[in-house]
């Protein structure tokens, strides 16, 4: 049954199926993420977090149900539409798949090239500003990828993702290969960057302490369904086997107390 999207949300998923090789990978699933909210999007390893991810941004055709981003359902719009709708958010992968051939620079000013009728000049400022907006010094914009380490990598990516001034930013496990002292920053930067610039945030991770220091909500997913959804505290109080041994397990110790 579709649900209709509530008013503050920015994102609602509604029955969504997605089946890749025959297989259903996204069975039925509901949620939506609420404007100005960080929602985490978890669940065990292979249970379809990434997937729900790439079809909310129009990587993966679903099979049924509907994705409506900023109150429009993205797989009836036509092609100029969607170009105009994808404007509106910036995507952090896994591994922040810069382009390693462009430096810093090139591959921030990438998405406003395709979007936006800017003047040389103009886009390598607005780089500039990105780059110092997520912490990165001026000197990294004319390195390569290769030349750089994995939290400035995940700096530069989430510059680029910033390009448009997008409403809504998706970040598949931000903080993933980061050093805790690192992760913790990162974790304070999209904080900062959803306050100063009002974001809203879908977060896929597996890390418990960006849960706690970052996200408002979260979103438990099992075998493409909703498992559950709700704050930190309403999480950890449930029963639920896998929810109590992810919240309550030996790497859970820094939220107790
Ligand atoms: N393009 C694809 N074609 C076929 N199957 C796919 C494709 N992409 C993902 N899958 C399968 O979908 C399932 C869910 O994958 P997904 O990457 O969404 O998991 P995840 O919850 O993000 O896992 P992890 O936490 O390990 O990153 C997996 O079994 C995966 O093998």
């Amino acid at each position: 049954m579709q649900q209709a999207a509530a008013p503050s949300s920015v994102v609602a998923v509604s029955d969504l199926v997605v089946t890749l090789g025959g297989r259903k990978i996204i069975d039925g699933l509901d949620f939506d993420v609420r404007r100005g909210e960080i929602l985490g999007l978890i669940g065990p390893s292979g249970s379809g977090k990434s997937v729900t991810m790439r079809a909310i941004v129009g990587l993966l055709p679903h099979t049924s149900g509907v994705v409506d981003v900023l109150g429009r359902d993205y797989a009836s719009l036509t092609r100029s539409e969607r170009m105009q709708t994808e404007r509106n958010w910036g995507v952090l992968f896994q591994q922040g798949a810069l382009f390693s051939s462009l430096t810093v620079q090139e591959n921030i000013e990438f998405p406003m090239r395709e979007h936006l009728d800017l003047s040389p000049s103009l886009r390598r400022e607005v780089a500039r500003i990105k780059l110092d907006l997520v912490g990165l010094p001026a000197t990294a914009a004319q390195r390569y990828p290769s030349e750089l380490s994995g939290g400035m990598i995940k700096r530069a990516a989430l510059a680029r993702a910033l390009a448009l001034d997008p409403q809504i930013l998706f970040l598949d496990e931000p903080t993933a290969g980061l050093d805790p002292i690192g992760a913790g920053k990162f974790d304070e930067l999209i904080v900062t960057l959803r306050d100063t610039l009002d974001l809203t945030v879908l977060m896929v991770t597996h890390d418990l302490d960006s849960l706690a220091a970052a996200c408002d909500r979260i979103v438990a997913l099992a075998d493409g369904k909703l498992l559950m959804a709700g704050t930190l505290a309403e999480m950890r109080a449930s029963d639920h086997p896998w929810l109590r041994e992810y919240f309550h397990g030996p790497r859970a110790h820094n939220l107790e107390g």
